[in-house]
């Protein structure tokens, strides 16, 4: 691609970074699944598998948090949990829309919501005292929290890039907008690609029977699209050129290989977002989360002249609201209004308090070459996600966890989103979810 310059420091207007609207709500099938299987027969099940919460990703404690702060990781694993997986064993297995991503992140970081208990209607016999607070809010207290396990799948789901296009922004940077289908879900997942190096291999395979305008109109080809042009297959020497040129018999599997071993040696890990839709913040201007914000700063890092060689990848995975569809979520502002946090409403709706998973965030890093020894750096603070993205078999290595620290933070309330409401969301995510943020 060829990226016209940015601003000069590489800012970005808020919400700069295309906001994506909601061309698919999802309906709400996970929850009946969950109800089915329940959140608590996800069981760790492999060697590799890390517990977030443990060492290996622990948040600095004492130090306040710094833009330029990251994070070196190591791996560790869990000693397997036989009694667990044997209970885990003699129950029908989940389906694979559930389950198929490499690692389902422990969905509730508490205790799991029961598939049989209706908090919201509890029964008759319960004692409750109204006056004081809803029912539920009994019921919630009484939670003794106990650490979910990821799951540890064996495949990662397949995926296809169907088509890209180039979007100039209101900056004057341009990145390219990936469309993913996949075999788990019928949700189009997107890749929004910062620099020239990244390519799909999906997108830049051949498919039978295509003319060049085909490949052209799909996305498919290498360099500008320019009025005229008659070929996809222009540009000399990149590691696309040779994907296409090895298809053509011009280059054997080992000459491609080195040629591509020899850009990624070049380059520096690049910075990487896994982003989980969210409407309200990112499109209709809430201030009740930092998602907006934490999606114009991806793109802000990943448009900075220091980051045009290595390039940058937002994979924008439609699990609104942390999984569980807006329709849902907007049910959970109501519940956050009458008193109840983030991971609480999620509960009282008889959700996980995170129902996302990362298995196609992985396979669309793969897809995209990122995989291997290059390696990743991270923009997050979620520990889950950081292990749940490098997959069953370190696909995905994570070499760096970049953090993501609010604004406001940042700039001591100049800047960014002020409002009580993501105070709580921060302090929520910080006690209940464990993400590794420090309030300076
Ligand atoms: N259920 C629910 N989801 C929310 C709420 N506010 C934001 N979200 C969703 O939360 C997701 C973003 O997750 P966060 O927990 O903010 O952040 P994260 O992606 O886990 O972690 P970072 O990588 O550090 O940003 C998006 O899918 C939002 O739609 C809420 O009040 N309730």
């Amino acid at each position: 691609m060829t990226a016209s310059s940015s601003t000069a420091d590489g800012s970005l207007p808020a919400h700069a970074s295309p906001a994506f609207p909601p061309l698919y709500s999802p309906p709400n099938s996970r929850p009946q699944q969950l109800d089915e299987y329940g959140v608590s027969d996800l069981q760790l099940n492999g060697a590799r598998a890390k517990s977030p919460n443990h060492d290996t990703f622990a948040a600095p404690t004492s130090a306040p948090y710094n833009t330029a702060t990251t994070h070196a990781l190591s791996t560790s694993s869990l000693p397997a949990d036989s009694s667990a997986a044997a209970d885990a064993e003699s129950r029908p297995p989940p389906p694979p829309s559930l389950l198929s991503p490499a690692v389902t992140p422990p969905v509730t970081p508490g205790e799991t919501t029961s598939a049989h208990t209706n908090l919201l209607h509890p029964s008759p016999s319960a004692p409750s005292d109204t006056t004081a607070e809803l029912p539920h809010q009994h019921s919630l207290r009484q939670r003794r929290p106990s650490k979910p396990r990821p799951r540890l799948l064996e495949t990662l789901p397949e995926v296809n890039c169907v088509v890209r296009a180039r979007i100039p922004t209101t900056t004057g940077q341009e990145m390219f907008l990936h469309l993913y289908t996949n075999n788990v879900d019928g949700k189009e997942h997107l890749a929004i690609v910062f620099g020239g190096n990244i390519r799909s291999r999906s997108l830049d395979a051949e498919r039978p029977g295509e003319t060049e305008l085909d490949r052209m109109i799909r996305g498919a080809y290498v360099g500008t699209l320019y009025p005229g042009r008659t070929s996809s297959r222009t540009g000399e020497g990149s590691s696309a050129a040779v994907g296409q040129r090895q298809q053509q018999g011009e280059y054997d599997d080992d000459a491609a290989q080195a040629v591509r071993e020899q850009e990624v040696q070049e380059r520096q890990a690049p910075l990487v977002r896994i982003h989980s839709e969210c409407y309200t913040g990112e499109t209709v201007w809430s201030a009740r989360c930092d998602c907006g914000e934490q999606l114009d700063e991806a793109a802000r890092l990943m448009s900075l002249p220091s980051a045009a060689s290595s390039g940058g990848v937002i994979v924008y995975l439609r699990q609104e609201g942390r999984g569980i569809g807006l329709s849902e979520k907007l049910k959970a502002y109501n519940l956050q209004d009458l008193g109840s946090d983030t991971y609480e409403a999620n509960l009282l709706l008889r959700h996980p308090a995170d129902a996302r998973s990362y298995g196609l965030a992985t396979a669309m890093l793969l897809d995209l070459g990122l995989g291997g020894d290059q390696g990743i750096r991270l923009l997050t603070n979620n520990p889950d996600k950081v292990s749940a993205v490098e997959g069953p078999n370190r696909e995905v290595v994570v070499k760096e966890r970049v953090p993501m620290v609010p604004l406001a933070w940042r700039t001591g309330g100049k800047e960014g989103i002020k409002s009580q409401e993501v105070e709580r969301y921060l302090s929520t995510k910080i006690e209940k979810f464990k993400h590794m943020l420090n309030a300076a």
